[in-house]
């Protein structure tokens, strides 16, 4: 048996509470420390209603603990995105397969039903309103600011996690530590929030089982379905340049280019220049780092050692599934701390790696390919190919959604069928040209060429 850890989690978001459960439930002493207050506290959760994509991997992990039935009556599944044109008219495209879906959740009640379930469990404890001030890695000594009364503190802990998000001061003490790597890239784009309230009288005024896009090229806003009847939406816009977060300055400038973009939303929009106004806008940062850990005491998990912007919907499920991999490796554990961590950034790195770049290739397909017929029509025609061959063609859409495949697999993979796809859509019109004896030929020597591919890759990884 391997000894109880007394275990020190900086962050008690979404990563750091669940990560919670886990750790307890192999019987350690766990103490979270979040620098905001107990959302619980809050009322309505400031008012504000945000909500995030959850997708399969997310559930896998909220599984693990036996909570993915609770969230599901809270979760809202969005079947394909509904794309708005600057007419208003509306296109159709699913996600998956049919049944196949996202879920939208509300982020403040995913955390709020998070720490509900992990504080009753006697081996955890949350402290809230205490913040990682500094911490000295070779002994674990973290200095914590208490951010009601301005006091700090002192606090040892055995082991340390860093779920402390995409600013973790965790990575910045490893930072500081001998060949530390690390890069941070920011866009061009910042995000503002805005609302579609509920309907009066109750109901959603947009179609509820649909992430909606607004894709007009160079910026995009999207809005996802709320359970009170309304939609969360988010302006995806330049910070600078002709029309941009920095060009609109007034509530008609505001309104001028609403109606211009976005006239089908304007209507449901009745605060728009409030929100507008009034919310920040928030900037979209991918962070790469190396190492992860540090010998025996340290680990970064989540967003503290993988932010990656938020366009394919995977940051929290990549957050979650690194503690299903986490969790695995506890399985067949032998007490040695350092080389589990070792093992972990080893396994997760690549991954991480290719969400960060699947995420930033995913805003070019929301915010411009997906108003192009020609894309859509080469959705259909890969759907048809994934019925042809289940089990040699998955789109990667499907891969990052809706399996475990490793997100490295799944973008090199992606990248093969790219290929192939472009090849294949130089004869087709319409989805009927799928049938034709020439396509089918040519999909079959692709299929061929890319099963070898594949055979290929797999035997040079076992040499
Ligand atoms: C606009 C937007 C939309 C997104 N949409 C999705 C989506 O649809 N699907 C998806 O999977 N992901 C999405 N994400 C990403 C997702 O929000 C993050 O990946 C996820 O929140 C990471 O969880 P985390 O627990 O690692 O970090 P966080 O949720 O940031 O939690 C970190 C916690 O640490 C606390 N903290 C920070 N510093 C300190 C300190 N010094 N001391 C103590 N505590 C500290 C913070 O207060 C916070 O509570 C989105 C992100 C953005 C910005
Ligand atoms: N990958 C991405 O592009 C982004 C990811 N996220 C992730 O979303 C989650 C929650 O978002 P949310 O609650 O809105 O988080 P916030 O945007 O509120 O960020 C939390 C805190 O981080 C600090 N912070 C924010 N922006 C910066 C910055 N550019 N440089 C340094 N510090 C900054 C701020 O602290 P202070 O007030 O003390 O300065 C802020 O209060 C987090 O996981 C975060 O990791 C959030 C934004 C972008
Ligand atoms: N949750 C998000 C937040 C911001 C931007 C995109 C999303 C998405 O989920 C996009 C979805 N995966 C899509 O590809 O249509």
């Amino acid at each position: 048996m391997t000894e109880k850890k007394n275990i020190a989690i900086m962050g008690a978001g979404l990563v750091g509470s669940l990560l919670s459960l886990y750790l307890a439930k192999r019987g350690h002493k766990v103490d979270l420390y979040e620098r905001r207050p107990d959302l619980r506290k809050l009322g309505a959760f400031g008012g504000r209603s945000i909500n995030l994509a959850l997708s399969d991997r997310g559930w896998r992990a909220l599984r693990g603990i036996g909570i993915e039935e609770q969230v599901r009556k809270v979760a809202i599944p969005m079947y394909g995105r509904m794309m708005h044109d600057e007419q208003g008219n509306l296109t159709y495209q699913p996600y998956g397969k049919e049944g196949q879906a996202i879920y939208s959740v509300s982020r403040a009640g995913l955390n709020v039903a998070l720490m509900d379930i992990s504080e009753p469990d006697p081996n955890i404890t949350y402290h809230f309103n205490r913040q990682l001030l500094n911490l000295d890695l070779h002994t674990n000594e973290a200095e914590m600011r208490n951010t009601e009364t301005g006091e700090v503190e002192k606090l040892q802990s055995q082991l340390l996690f860093g779920a402390d998000g995409a600013f973790s001061m965790v990575r910045n003490a490893m930072q500081k530590t001998d060949r530390y790597n690390y890069s941070q890239s920011y866009l061009e784009y910042g995000y503002k929030e805005l609302t579609i309230p509920a309907a009066e009288g109750g109901g959603w005024l947009l179609e509820k089982h649909a992430l909606h896009i607004w894709p007009r090229g160079n910026y995009m806003m999207i809005a996802l379905p709320n359970i009170d009847g309304s939609f969360t939406c988010t302006l995806f816009f330049p910070y600078e340049g002709a029309l941009s977060f920095e060009s609109i300055k007034t509530d008609t400038e505001l309104l001028n280019f609403f109606l211009e973009a976005f006239p089908d939303a304007v209507p449901l929009m009745p605060d728009l220049a409030e929100d507008y106004f009034s919310n920040p806008i928030g900037s979209l940062v991918t962070v790469k780092c190396f190492p992860w850990s540090y010998q025996d005491k340290a680990l970064l998990i989540g967003d503290a050692c993988h932010a990656v912007v938020p366009f394919y919907g995977q940051g929290m499920n990549a957050g979650f599934e690194d503690i299903t991999v986490l969790d695995q490796m506890l399985e067949n554990f032998d007490g040695d701390w350092e080389k589990l961590f070792k093992a972990f950034e080893r396994k997760r790195k690549p991954d991480a790696d290719a969400i960060a770049d699947l995420a930033v290739m995913n805003f070019i397909e929301m915010r411009d390919k997906v108003a192009d017929p020609r894309f859509l029509l080469r959705k259909k025609i890969e759907a048809r190919i994934n019925q042809q061959y289940p089990d040699k063609w998955i789109p990667l859409y499907t891969m990052v959604t809706f399996t475990d495949l490793p997100y490295s697999y799944a973008l090199e993979t992606g990248r093969l069928q790219d290929e192939i796809m472009k090849k294949v859509m130089k004869h087709i019109q319409t989805v009927e040209d799928f049938d034709k004896p020439e396509v089918q030929q040519l999909l079959e020597e692709q299929i061929i060429y890319k099963e070898k591919l594949k055979k290929h890759t797999e035997a040079q990884g076992r040499g």
